[in-house]
């Protein structure tokens, strides 16, 4: 068990994110004034450690303290609760409070989505946890299922967010100006994608994307590489599955709106929802239906939503676009290319100086002469990168006997790309009773919504990238480039049968065939090689026959038996 600080104690890792490793604890000491929660020696409590190129940042370790007082105060029933801030040696953690039970990424790869009124009711919980928040002028930034806990506790589920904060802390100018950036391309907003100023509405949009994956099973614009999932939330409207009733469509349409004043407020949203929840349930009455169709009326904005803070001297963290890419119309054929770097863009055609008019991202990287591509545009390293991360958050559930960090959390030597840690799953240990059990869906939509299997996306390759030297922050580290795979031989073509058809049954036949004929061939050769014939000539029966062959064979020996005595007693007698 490993001490952090001189109060807590490590006692098993739960799960690794992007950002830390979260460990079950122990208080060993009661906590000094400046936590929260001072707590007792003995209590549990859930401690993240954050990633070491975080805890060597100088400017994180700066906001870290700086801001531990908002992520201290920051209280709310459906809030993980921030307990204390340890900052020791080289060593950040939260301290948190221990929920008991499974986050919502693992319940609904477990479960299967939700139906619409506890779709509805979950996020109205959520959508409070923003409201308080973002009125004390946090915005969380990160919002996705895995950044949910339900906690299991008094027999229900109660759905609590999680790393308030934790995004603003990596967002730092040391850590962002190379090949990270802080989000997860499927619940990304569009405004952040591009790099354009973000508000509380990026919640809003996360808390969207997190509704419509919560009743279909995976989120809105997932697949696909990064770039295009991020393309996708800037260009692509959504279109409504069948199995969501108009007025939670309705919802989910107006927080995913590419324009965040569209968006409503946390405290609209939650109220919106609780609306559509009473209205498409099975015993609502003519009123509630009719509130719930005019649920739009709800969904005002936010007048005045909580401002990101900008970092100076960092690239957004969330850049990923470029920042006029906003004005990205498909159809047009006028640029909205920025130029890659001094010598310009050089276009299919060569044209130096020419942003190519049908692209919208930055231009591939050229061939070289050798005919191997380059190393990666900086930006796809960027978001493969993120992309890898975001895979990897996705599957966090760690059979604790299986998992390498049960080895203490080692430093990583400088140059050793990051290792990788292959998805596992905990097993299933739930005992909770299911949300589709605590909010009964209309019996209409609990037809049309039997819970389906989450189809994990297909695994990405992944793409290695060397962690960044923490001491030159000024040098970005070109990722590394994967060794390059020997050209592949050209398969031979596949060999058919003539027969192209399968029959079923004809191997059995075959079988059958040779033994019939096994058979014809052993009944000729009796027939030709045995006395069998005389006896059918003689017209004998089966049994005689037998007794004769005995016979003749008991003669056969008595004859021999005569003939060696007789030998024998001529040459005694002589
Ligand atoms: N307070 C907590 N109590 C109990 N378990 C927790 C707590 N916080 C996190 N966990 C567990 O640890 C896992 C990892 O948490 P973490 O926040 O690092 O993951 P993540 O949200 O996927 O990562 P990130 O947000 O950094 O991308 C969670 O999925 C959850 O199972």
């Amino acid at each position: 068990m490993r001490p952090v600080g001189s109060k807590y104690l490590l006692e098993e890792p739960l799960g690794r994110g992007a950002t830390g490793t979260v460990w079950r604890a122990r208080q060993r000491e009661t906590a000094g004034a400046e936590a929260a929660v001072a707590g007792q020696p003995g209590e549990t409590v859930a401690i993240k450690v954050l990633k070491e190129e975080l805890a060597n940042d100088a400017d994180v370790v700066m906001r870290f303290l700086r801001e531990r007082s908002v992520l201290l105060r920051l209280t709310h029933p459906n809030i993980v609760r921030t307990r204390d801030l340890v900052v020791e040696g080289d060593l950040l953690a939260l301290v948190m409070d221990l929920i008991d039970g499974p986050d919502l990424h693992r319940y609904l790869r477990e479960n299967g989505p939700l139906t619409p009124v506890a779709a509805s009711l979950l996020t109205a919980q959520i959508a409070d946890a923003l409201a308080a928040s973002h009125s004390d002028g946090v915005v969380h930034r990160d919002l996705k299922p895995a950044n949910v806990l339900l906690d299991e506790r008094d027999g229900g589920m109660t759905p609590m967010l999680t790393d308030f904060g934790i995004a603003r802390l990596a967002d730092s100018p040391g850590l962002t100006r190379t090949h990270e950036f802080v989000g997860t391309p499927a619940y990304v907003a569009p405004e952040s994608a591009e790099g354009r100023p973000q508000t509380s509405a990026v919640d809003i949009y996360g808390a969207g994307i997190l509704l419509y994956e919560l009743v279909t099973g995976r989120p809105p614009f997932a697949g696909g590489t990064a770039l295009e999932v991020l393309h996708r939330h800037l260009s692509e409207e959504p279109r409504r599955p069948s199995t969501v009733p108009e007025p939670l469509w309705t919802v989910i349409e107006r927080c995913l709106s590419k324009d965040p004043d569209r968006r409503p407020s946390a405290e609209n949203l939650a109220r919106a929802l609780r609306t559509v929840a009473a209205g498409v349930g099975v015993h609502a009455n003519s009123a509630q239906i009719a509130a719930a169709e005019g649920v739009g009326a709800l969904l005002a904005p936010d007048p005045a939503p909580t401002a990101v803070p900008e970092t100076p001297g960092a690239a957004d963290p969330t850049q990923v676009l470029p920042s006029n890419a906003g004005s990205y119309d498909p159809a047009a054929a006028t640029s909205v290319l920025p130029q890659s770097g001094p010598g310009g863009n050089r276009g299919p055609g060569g044209n130096q100086g020419h942003a190519d008019p049908t692209a919208v991202m930055p231009p591939v990287p050229p061939q070289q002469p050798d005919g191997q591509p380059d190393s990666p545009h900086p930006w796809q390293s960027q978001l493969q990168a993120a992309r890898d991360r975001n895979e990897q958050t996705q599957v966090q559930y760690l059979d604790p006997s299986q998992d390498p960090l049960r080895r203490r959390p080692q430093r990583q030597a400088p140059q050793q790309p990051p290792q990788r840690q292959q998805p596992q799953q905990r097993p299933p240990q739930h005992r909770q009773q299911p949300l589709q059990q605590q909010y009964p869906a209309p019996q209409h939509q609990q037809q049309q919504h039997q819970p389906q299997r989450y189809q994990a996306p297909p695994q990405p390759q992944r793409q290695q990238y060397a962690p960044q030297q923490p001491q030159q922050p000024q040098q970005p580290q070109q990722p590394q480039q994967p060794a390059a795979r020997p050209p592949r031989e050209p398969r031979p073509p596949r060999q058919r049968s003539a027969n192209p058809m399968r029959i079923p049954g004809l191997g059995c036949l075959k079988g059958c065939l040779f033994t019939v004929v096994l058979l014809v061939i052993a009944g000729w050769l009796i027939w030709e090689l045995t006395p069998l014939q005389d006896w059918v000539a003689q017209g004998k029966g089966y049994w005689e026959a037998i007794g004769d062959a005995i016979g003749k064979v008991t003669d056969w020996i008595s004859q021999i038996g005569e003939a060696t005595g007789e030998s024998g007693g001529g040459t005694g007698g002589a």
